[in-house]
């Protein structure tokens, strides 16, 4: 994989060209276009602009780290996919984020299938308070008509794809609260791809459990590349070398950087990324 653009002067801070990042993702994976585009998106927390301009490029069954040090914009950029950001007051996005050549922020889209096709998983292992097979089933329930032997093979096939089948299959009935940390965030993530998403959102997921679970849960993320497109903010550089393809750098609510994940970690073009992913600040 070959760096595109030409290095930056140091501190030279730029906005990156939709034509830019489109080159970058057809080098490094011809065969897979954009799932998801966001273009000039600003945001706002009341008066406060927390976005400047982004534009970025998900491939298609592909792994896009979103990076950058804390308060940047990362979270904040994510939430907007789902438009999750409209259950709370005085948030507001502007610009556009196209899924599949639409544009989702239109006051058109449904939101309630937006965010089955959009699923997030978040920091915090967040079970409902119910039996493990409850906490899969209640997302099949509020968009599909199942009968009870459909729920369960769905339930399984969920449970299996997020690799905790083997470790939940004899308690299916206990609740999820119970579980480890880890195991609780595989069953997030079961309850997440059991409404059969196109797009999983990672807000760092491993950040609240250990090491051989973070672990797990990286192996996953590399299976579920092949079924889904996955954007997922990471704080650990390490985390975001061995698990994406594509890396952006956030700085100030802007995209400083973008490209395949090998030339950002050996090559990056920018300064303040380098800086950022050597430990230098953030
Ligand atoms: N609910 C909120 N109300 C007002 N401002 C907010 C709110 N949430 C975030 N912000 C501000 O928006 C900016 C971006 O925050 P965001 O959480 O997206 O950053 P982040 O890069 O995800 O940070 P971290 O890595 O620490 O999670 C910050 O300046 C933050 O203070």
């Amino acid at each position: 994989m070959t760096a595109t653009r030409p290095k930056e002067q140091p501190n030279k801070r730029s906005l990156i060209k939709n034509a830019e990042i489109a080159e970058v993702i057809r080098e490094a994976a011809p065969h897979t276009g954009a799932k998801i585009s966001a273009r000039v998106l600003n945001f706002f927390y009341g008066d406060n602009q927390a976005l400047f301009d982004n534009n970025l490029d998900i491939a298609k069954n592909r792994v896009t780290a979103i990076i950058g040090p804390s308060g940047c914009g990362k979270s904040t950029h994510i939430r907007i996919y789902n438009r999750i950001f409209e259950l709370y007051r005085d948030q507001r996005a502007v610009g556009e984020v196209i899924l599949d050549g639409k544009n989702i922020l239109a006051p058109d889209t449904d939101v309630l299938e937006l965010r089955r096709r959009v699923g997030m998983i978040f920091q915090k292992p967040t079970p409902f308070p119910m039996s493990i097979i409850d906490n899969i089933a209640f997302g099949l329930k509020l968009h599909y008509k199942l009968s009870r032997s459909e729920t369960a093979d769905r339930v399984e096939d969920a449970l299996r794809k997020a690799a905790i089948w083997d470790e939940v299959k004899d308690s299916l009935h206990k609740p999820g609260t119970a579980l480890s940390g880890g195991q609780q965030q595989r069953l997030c993530i079961a309850r997440a791809i059991v409404v059969e998403p196109e797009v999983l959102l990672m807000d760092e997921p491993c950040s609240a459990i250990d090491p051989i679970a973070t672990n797990k849960i990286e192996e996953l993320i590399h299976e579920l590349k092949t079924i889904y497109t996955i954007a997922i903010v990471t704080h650990n550089m390490q985390q975001a070398a061995r698990v994406s393809d594509y890396t952006a750098f956030f700085f100030s609510g802007r995209i400083i950087e973008f490209g395949a994940t090998k030339q950002i970690f050996t090559n990056p073009a920018n300064k303040q990324t380098e800086e950022y992913i050597t430990g230098r600040f953030g």
